[in-house]
């Protein structure tokens, strides 16, 4: 589902946040990064969700090679990814069921067809008393799970999540966390999530790549280590 071979991205300050990056994430995976401040997480989800090409090598999402994508065809190649950051960046001024309904309308989908979906992403969020509520009338949590929703209405193949519970509780970070294994197990959408939070790490257990100065420097599976470079 994602192929990243001999990839490098150098910004024009000169920093080189990804160096010769080699790794596959497989269909239906869910996926940690890891790594501390600086280490190139969050370009490396901008190299999946298209906003970044990078320098050399090549990175193939669900058969695309992102970094040949011509500027026109970036929005297209992006209904494939859902994107979900920290803050939640829903609109002010819509309903949480307008939030949802707008990502379709976007994508140019009948009323019919946004009503039905939008009423069946509620339920996957269990956001359905909230539909009428504007987001300052939902709760951190509420709003995260709003987002997300909004992220994965048009069905994605790959949902990416930079520090999706970073400004939450546990608690909320831990419903986060089921709702994103519910998405993975029932969209059977493919999940990226970078994250600082080990508690998260060692207690939802998944495959987790860690960075270092843009390199990988382990790929554990659930746990177990099979990679070091
Ligand atoms: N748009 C940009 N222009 C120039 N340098 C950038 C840009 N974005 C990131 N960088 C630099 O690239 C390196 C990697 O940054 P990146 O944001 O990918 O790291 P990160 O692991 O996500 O960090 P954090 O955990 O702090 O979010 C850093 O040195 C950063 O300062």
């Amino acid at each position: 589902m994602i192929d990243l071979m001999g990839v490098s991205k150098t910004y024009k300050n000169g920093v080189h946040a990804i160096k010769n990056m080699t790794l596959h994430i497989d269909e239906g995976e869910f996926v940690y990064i890891i790594g501390p401040t600086g280490s190139g997480k969050s370009t490396f989800i901008k190299l999946i969700d298209g906003e970044e090409i990078p320098d050399s090598g090549t990175v193939i999402v669900a058969g695309t090679d992102v970094g040949k994508l011509k500027f026109k065809k970036v929005p297209y190649y992006r209904r494939n990814i859902g994107v979900v950051f920290q803050d939640y960046r829903l609109l002010p001024n819509l309903t949480i069921f307008e939030n949802i309904a707008f990502a379709l309308e976007a994508i140019g989908q009948d009323k019919a067809t946004i009503r039905k979906r939008v009423r069946e992403v509620l339920e996957l969020v269990s956001l359905e008393e909230k539909a009428r509520s504007f987001p300052r009338e939902l709760s951190g949590g509420q709003q995260q799970r709003a987002t997300i929703g909004r992220a994965i209405a048009n069905k994605p193949k790959v949902l990416v999540a930079d520090e999706p519970t970073g400004n939450l509780d546990p608690e909320k970070s831990n419903e986060i966390m089921r709702l994103l294994e519910k998405i993975n197990e029932e969209e059977k959408t493919t999940v990226v999530m970078v994250t600082h939070d080990s508690t998260l790490v060692d207690e939802f257990k998944k495959r987790t790549i860690a960075l270092e100065e843009g390199y990988v420097v382990a790929d554990m599976m659930k746990g177990g280590y099979i990679k070091h470079e």
